[in-house]
């Protein structure tokens, strides 16, 4: 995948960069992609989720070892949404890098973070309902960089799945799983710079992800059902 020169550390990249797929423009004129129609039809429908007027972003987001991956892929296949894991949007020198256990800097995540946002709108401009997204976003500035998203295409409402977990129980998936870059010693510095999400961030929905994978799983399902339709009392 083709990098543009990466934004600096010290602003958010809110405008696309050269290497956006737009070319720089917005992905939609402000005009809302469904015409105001609703793009599910009730619990039985395909996308298996409450009905919404919206297009949703979820982004399943926590430490490496978490469960996001894990998470993600059951959320995506329930919900019948494409699934976008983070760890293949990196470039081959942030693989490299984090291979060699040294951690990125916020240099090296803001053109990740763009393309994210934007692989995202891609798929849901393309025709999906909406997008299962994998990112750490450790930071609250690297959230907001994905919560800009609506900015390109109006109806598109962004929700975080935040799953945390003791650093221990981190430490020891990480060590466990097999044929990934990310050693366990990234967890520790990880863990120093995540900034847990805050009571304000209200599209957060947390989950706790020290228990089996079918109760994390049924867990984030449930409670992003209940975002679904939150979001139907307040549009009423
Ligand atoms: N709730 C869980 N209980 C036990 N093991 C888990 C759980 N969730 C994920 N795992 C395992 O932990 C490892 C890390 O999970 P993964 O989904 O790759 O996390 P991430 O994508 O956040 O780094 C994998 O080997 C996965 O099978
Ligand atoms: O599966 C994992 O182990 C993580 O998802 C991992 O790959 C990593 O966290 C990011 O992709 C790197 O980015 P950060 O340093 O921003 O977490």
């Amino acid at each position: 995948m083709a990098h543009s020169t990466p934004a600096t550390s010290d602003h958010l990249p809110l405008s696309p960069s050269a290497s956006n797929l737009t070319n720089g423009k917005p992905l939609t004129n402000g005009k809302p992609l469904t015409n105001g129609k609703s793009l599910t039809n009730g619990n039985s429908n395909k996308y298996n989720q409450p009905e919404s007027t919206h297009h949703h972003i979820w982004l399943i987001t926590g430490p490496a070892g978490c469960g996001k991956s894990t998470v993600a892929q059951f959320i995506a296949k329930t919900m019948n949404l494409p699934y976008i894991e983070g760890d293949e949007y990196h470039p081959t020198a942030n693989i490299d890098k984090m291979a060699k256990g040294i951690p990125l800097s916020d240099a090296d995540r803001w053109d990740w973070l763009t393309n994210l946002r934007e692989e995202s709108i891609r798929k849901i401009q393309a025709g999906a309902q909406g997008v299962v997204l994998t990112c750490s976003a450790l930071k609250r500035k690297y959230r907001d960089v994905i919560r800009v998203a609506p900015y390109y295409s109006h109806d598109v409402l962004v929700h975080f799945v935040y799953l945390h977990a003791p650093e221990e129980v981190l430490i020891a998936r990480v060590g466990a799983r097999k044929g990934h870059y990310m050693g366990a010693n990234m967890v520790h510095s990880q863990c120093l710079i995540l900034e847990p999400p805050g009571k304000e961030e209200t599209d957060v929905i947390t989950v706790d992800v020290s228990a089996s994978v079918e109760e994390v799983e049924a867990e984030a399902l449930a409670k992003i059902h209940e975002a679904i339709k939150r979001e139907l009392i307040n549009d009423s």
